[in-house]
């Protein structure tokens, strides 16, 4: 028997995680409720964060248009900005009552914009606040409340300041952390060049795991692969055969869970082999096999029924979208990392950045694309 059972790593009154988990990170502008059905399609066991939303925009804006999803994209967590206990108090109860599975707190986002407002990777500098914060989403919710940090900001001693903030919001009640395994230099460095320059230290988050044995924690920061997520996870919670466990690679006591941004995004293939090592987070619902998803799988099928039930549910959504006053670039701009390498990628690129523009386009582009890949992987398959 798998033993996903007896995972239950998880502080405060939850056990919130049933399994390791992987993750999608909250990626503003990208991981929009478009991208969040898209990729739900591609796994269901992930799970999906929103773009970061300023808690002052929920108490003072459209509410339905910030935060409304589509329950399909479930188990979504929803991503707060903010320094205030009580507004994110109450942007954290606005956004439970939406059905979200998770609030979790920024405290890794350097940009200029976040930074007017003192929160987000600044906060690494007031970890008092941070639990406060913590704490009062924590009283105002039944739902899991998360931190998602940085390991240091400027001249800060990593060593120290993500040991200090992981504390207080431990104490605080927090359910997980997400490490993004850098510090963020708060001048000097665009958000992007934070992204690429402060050194990963995936070795600092295994060590704080092995100093809160309770307490879920999970790695993010320039993992490109399945197969390197996996190495930071406890090889009994994965399938035989796969690839090598945390223990063996020298990186330390397991982590908790995975999580993917640019890589998840770019190469959206990716995310059809993740539910072949992870159990659904919140259900404990058991891996599923890898179907031959991939056109480069090991017997280099190409499931087409996969393939075409991905596209006409993509087509379907975008023609609701589009009649509700949507245009279909906002769905298909999220499709375009879709089968990388495969043949009739760039035709299927092509189609979605160009054709989905024009005005009037629906949803026959998104056939087209697909139908261009699978005319071109098919022929490839009868030549082989
Ligand atoms: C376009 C973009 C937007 C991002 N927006 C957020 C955000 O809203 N909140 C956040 O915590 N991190 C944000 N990040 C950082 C990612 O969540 C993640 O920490 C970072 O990209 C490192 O992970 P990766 O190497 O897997 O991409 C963003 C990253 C990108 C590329």
């Amino acid at each position: 028997m798998k033993e996903t059972a007896q995972f239950t790593v998880g502080s405060g009154n939850t056990r919130y995680f049933k399994a390791p988990v992987f993750a999608v990170a909250p990626m503003i502008d990208w991981t929009d409720r478009h991208y969040r059905f898209f990729a739900r399609q591609l796994s269901r066991h992930a799970l999906l964060y929103t773009e970061m939303i300023v808690a002052d925009a929920i108490l003072r804006g459209d509410r339905e248009k910030l935060l409304g999803y589509h329950a399909a994209e479930n188990p979504v967590a929803l991503q707060l900005g903010g320094n205030d206990p009580a507004k994110l108090a109450e942007a954290a109860r606005i956004g439970e009552g939406f059905g979200y599975h998770e609030i979790n707190m920024n405290v890794g986002c350097p940009s200029d914009r976040v930074q007017s407002g003192t929160f987000g990777a600044c906060l690494m500098q007031e970890p008092a606040r941070v639990a406060e914060c913590v704490a009062a989403m924590k009283a105002a919710v039944k739902i899991p409340i998360t931190v998602k940090c940085r390991i240091g900001v400027d001249d800060q001693e990593p060593e120290q300041a993500l040991r200090d903030l992981v504390a207080r919001v431990k104490d605080a009640g927090t359910d997980a952390v997400w490490v993004h395994a850098r510090k963020a230099w708060l001048q000097g460095l665009s958000p992007r060049e934070n992204r690429e320059i402060p050194p990963l230290d995936y070795g600092l988050v295994h060590r704080l795991k092995e100093e809160n044995p309770n307490l879920f924690i999970g790695l993010n920061g320039g993992l490109q692969t399945l197969d390197q997520a996996l190495s930071h996870l406890d090889h009994r919670l994965l399938p035989p055969g796969g690839p090598a466990p945390a223990a063996e690679t020298g990186n330390g006591p397991a982590l908790d869970g995975v999580m993917l941004g640019r890589a998840a995004y770019h190469d959206s293939g990716l995310l059809t082999a993740a539910d072949g090592y992870f159990a659904h987070p919140l259900t404990g619902a058991a891996p599923e096999p890898i179907e031959p998803h991939a056109f480069n799988d090991r017997d280099h099928r190409l499931s087409l029924d996969y393939w075409a039930g991905v596209r006409d549910t993509m087509a379907d959504y975008a023609a609701t979208h589009i009649a509700g006053g949507g245009r279909l670039v906002h769905v298909t701009r999220h499709m375009i990392g879709l089968f990388q390498g495969w043949p009739g990628a760039r035709r299927y690129r092509q189609l979605l950045s160009a054709d989905a523009t024009r005005k009037g386009a629906g949803p026959e582009v998104i056939h087209a694309a697909f139908n261009a890949v699978f005319e071109a992987a098919t022929a490839r398959q009868a030549a082989e």
